[in-house]
C-alpha cells in the first residue's frame, strides 16, 4: 500500500464488481438508444474507461474539463469550462460520468449547462457519493458507493494531482492534507 494512505476503503474487486453491475444496468436502460457518455476530467477518466468497456451496447464517449472560478464559486458552484464537448448534443441521450459527488455544486452547474443544449435526456452516473457533504440537491441516477466524509484517493481521484494511478480507493492519511475543498 502507498505510504500516504491510511487504509483501503474500496478494493479492486469491489470496484470491478460494481462497475460491471452498473455497466449491465446502463446497457439495459439505454438498449436501442444512442448513448453519449460524457466523462468529467480528470477524476472520472479511470472509471469512465472501465465503465465504457463494461457496457454491451454501442456508446460514444467525450469529455469535459471544468474548473472552479475560485473562492467565491465554492458557494455558487459556478464553474469555468476548460474543455467543451466536441459536438452538439441536441437530441442525444447524455450520461454524465463522474468519479465523486461531494457538495454537488459541480454537477448541479454542469447539468444546467448541458440541459440548456436540448439533449433528448441527461442523466448522472457517479462512482462515489458523499451524501453528508451535499449542499445542493442533484439527481444522481446511478451511483456505485455511498461513502463517509473521508478524503479518498486512487482510481482516478487525486489530492494535489497525486494518487490518481493507484488501483483501489483509499482513505488518505490526515497528515498528508491540510485543507480539503
Ligand atoms: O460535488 P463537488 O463538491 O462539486 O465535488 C466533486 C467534484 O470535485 C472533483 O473534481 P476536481 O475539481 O477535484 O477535479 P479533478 O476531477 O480534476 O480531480 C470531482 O471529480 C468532481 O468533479
Ligand atoms: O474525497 C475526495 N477525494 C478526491 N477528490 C474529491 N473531490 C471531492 N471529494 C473528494
Amino acid at each position: 500500500m502507498h505510504p500516504d494512505v491510511e487504509k483501503v476503503l474500496i478494493s479492486r474487486m469491489e470496484i470491478d464488481e460494481k462497475v460491471h453491475e452498473l455497466g449491465n444496468i446502463l446497457s439495459r436502460d439505454y438498449a436501442g438508444k444512442e448513448l453519449l457518455m460524457v466523462g468529467i476530467l480528470k477524476g472520472a477518466v479511470v472509471f469512465m474507461a472501465d465503465l465504457a468497456r463494461a457496457m454491451n451496447i454501442d456508446v460514444r464517449i467525450d469529455f469535459m474539463a471544468v474548473s472552479s472560478y475560485g473562492a467565491s464559486s465554492k458557494s455558487t458552484g459556478v464553474v469555468r469550462i476548460l474543455k467543451d464537448l466536441d459536438k452538439s448534443i441536441e437530441n442525444c441521450h447524455v450520461l454524465i460520468v463522474e468519479d465523486i459527488v461531494d457538495t454537488g455544486l459541480t454537477l448541479n452547474y454542469l447539468l444546467d449547462i448541458l440541459q440548456a443544449r436540448n439533449p433528448a435526456s441527461v442523466r448522472i452516473c457517479t462512482l462515489l457519493d458523499k451524501p453528508s457533504r451535499r449542499e445542493v440537491n442533484v439527481p444522481v441516477d446511478y451511483n456505485g458507493f455511498a461513502i463517509p466524509d473521508k478524503f479518498v484517493v486512487g482510481y482516478g481521484l487525486d489530492y494535489n494531482e497525486k494518487y490518481r494511478h493507484l488501483p483501489e480507493i483509499y482513505v488518505l492519511k490526515k497528515e498528508i492534507y491540510q485543507s480539503v475543498k
